[in-house]
């Protein structure tokens, strides 16, 4: 039925914020830095322990070796025991503090990637599949943790060993400083520039194909019953042993550039402390310096060698997670679909409201086609009307237009003269519900799933939104009733079944405002025109905007229905 239509209205510009955004208390951040710099402190407090213990136990086995009195020696064990238990301490508490930093951390990066996919639905991340973005996010994440644990705080360690035996040998005898320079710069510096040399290619290269791996498991299993189906699961688990013995390839090759990184050191170990025995030999001789105090000199490099062992690997994880981190950083960043506006405008829907579509065309995020165009339309509120038109006219995209899932290109959407663009996009979904066509079912009880519609449902309240979608006889025959689970993504239970309970979820709702995307899609003809009898009648003087391919079956009593035809997209 033609009506007039209302003059456009422009959106009022305003300052905009992305979608789910909320300001971090200031607090938080700072207090995270202090634990990881808490952290560093006891990492590099073992790691000058551990210097401590090697030099100590040196000076107490070569001083012993001279037979002093019991005395001298107390002096050594003292030593031993409290850099020995020193270190045992302070690694417990590095561990503990890290892991307890690290976790803080991830947690909240995983809130922020989290946010940011939520600002792109219902559009998605572009080209990217579920199992993809999952298995991505996940490895990514990690790559994050092994940079903090297994490069940050070891590194620290590394930094303040490094300085404290410098600063000690400096003391005792310079030119033993200078030896131990050369060591840590062919250990420090150089082992792990050669392995990034290394490694660097090959790291893209086995990330990449870590990740295709992994999509391409996740595919196979999603997808499993429908390529045992048709006989292609054995080509598709083909493809997946291709992909892993390509990742394999990939990683015997970076295994093999940080094998001859770990002899570089190995040799630099060796050689440094080679040259520092022959060096404090002749201090001894020339009496610069006693005896014990040479064992040390010669004997706590080792200990800071040991501490150097893992920095390839450190190396190639600092290059894992700066592209895992540019990763997660675009997925934190995405641009919101819809956008937040500062001052949202007031909305609200009383009895006399109206829902209008004025002259809409969209197009949906990282396309340039227009999903729809040219819609025109009023809602009053206790009105229902009906769009039809054929598959891809953008019916969908109407109906995520009225719950603000995506904003007009074109015209405007507004609820009593009120752009949604001005509005808050929880607000408007507090007044609009949809009810998608292929809606989602959790891996819960149907109870859960319902409750999702109106956390506070009484028992009545659920079996009567059952009832309105002929599903009471199905749930009651049920050995578990409402406590019954319907599996992952609806499983274990059939298309229609699960159609009809993620509809009784969207009745259950208390939004004025009820979009119908294709209610009774997966039913058979006899099923479905009982639910829309039931429908119809537990719907009479709601607001509904109903979504059917065909226009026949009348929504509602015949003084409420009035049909919007959706002009065809050329
Ligand atoms: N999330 C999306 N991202 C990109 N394009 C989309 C998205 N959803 C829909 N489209 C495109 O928008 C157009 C309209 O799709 P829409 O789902 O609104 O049509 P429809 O009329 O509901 O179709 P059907 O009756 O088959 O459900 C189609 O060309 C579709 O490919």
């Amino acid at each position: 039925m033609p009506h007039r239509r209302a003059p456009r209205r422009r959106a009022p510009r305003q300052r905009v914020r992305p979608q789910n955004f909320r300001r971090r208390r200031p607090g938080g951040t700072k207090r995270l830095r202090w634990r990881l710099l808490g952290a560093g402190g006891l990492s590099a407090g073992a790691a000058l322990c551990g210097i401590g213990l090697a030099g100590a136990s040196a000076w107490l086995i070569a001083t012993a070796a001279s037979h002093p009195p019991v005395l001298t020696l107390q002096v050594g064990i003292a030593a031993v025991q409290a850099f020995g238990f020193g270190r045992a301490v302070l690694r417990y508490g590095e561990r503990l503090a890290g892991h307890d930093a690290t976790l803080r951390i991830l947690t909240e990066l995983r809130v922020r990637v989290y946010r940011g996919l939520v600002r792109r639905a219902p559009a998605g991340m572009a080209g990217a599949s579920g199992g993809e973005l999952l298995s991505g996010m996940t490895a990514d994440v990690e790559a994050v943790q092994d940079v903090l644990l297994k490069t940050l705080l070891p590194a620290v360690g590394v930094v303040a060993a490094c300085i404290g035996l410098l600063v000690a040998e400096a003391a005792a005898l310079p030119a033993a400083a200078l030896v131990l320079g050369t060591g840590i710069g062919v250990a420090v510096g150089l082992a792990p520039a050669v392995t990034r040399r290394l490694a660097r290619r090959a790291e893209a290269r086995t990330a990449q194909a870590r990740a295709v791996m992994s999509a391409n498991v996740v595919g196979l299993l999603d997808t499993l019953p429908d390529l045992v189906a048709f006989g292609a699961a054995d080509e598709q688990a083909g493809r997946v042993v291709a992909d892993d013995a390509r990742l394999t390839a990939l990683e015997r090759r970076g295994a093999f550039g940080a094998g001859i990184v770990a002899g570089l050191i190995a040799l630099a170990s060796g050689a440094t402390c080679a040259v520092l025995a022959g060096l404090c030999a002749h201090a001894v001789s020339a009496r610069q310096v006693g005896g014990p105090v040479a064992a040390a000199l010669v004997l706590a490099p080792l200990a800071l060698f040991e501490l150097c062992a893992p920095l390839p690997d450190a190396t190639r994880a600092v290059d894992r997670g700066v592209s895992a981190w540019r990763r997660l950083s675009a997925a934190m960043q995405a641009q919101p679909v819809v956008a937040v506006p500062d001052r949202p405008a007031d909305l609200t829907w009383t009895s006399t409201s109206v829902l209008e579509f004025d002259d809409v065309a969209a197009s949906w995020p990282d396309t340039t086609r227009l999903a729809v165009r040219d819609v025109s339309l009023r809602l009053r509120a206790g009105e229902q009307a009906v769009i039809t038109g054929p598959s891809g006219s953008g019916k969908s995209t109407t109906a995520a237009l009225a719950a603000r899932f995506l904003d007009p290109v074109h015209g405007s959407v507004r609820i009593d003269g009120t752009d949604l663009r001005a509005a808050d996009p929880g607000r408007v979904r507090e007044i609009v519900t949809v009810v998608d066509q292929d809606a989602h079912l959790f891996d819960a009880t149907i109870r859960e799933n319902l409750r999702i519609g109106r956390p506070d449902a009484s028992e009545d309240d659920l079996w009567d939104a059952l009832e309105a979608v002929s599903l009471g006889t199905w749930v009651r025959s049920l050995p578990h009733g409402l406590d019954t689970p319907v599996g992952v993504a609806g499983d274990a239970v059939s298309g229609g079944e699960g159609q009809r309970i993620c509809l009784a979820r969207g009745l259950l709702s208390r939004a004025p405002v009820l979009v119908l995307d294709e209610p009774t899609a997966h039913l058979d003809a006899d099923t479905a025109a009982a639910v829309l009898d039931r429908l119809r009648a537990r719907l009479d003087g709601r607001t509904v905007l109903w979504i059917r391919h065909d226009a026949g079956e009348p929504p509602a009593t015949e003084d409420q229905k009035r049909e919007n035809e959706l002009v065809r997209i050329a």
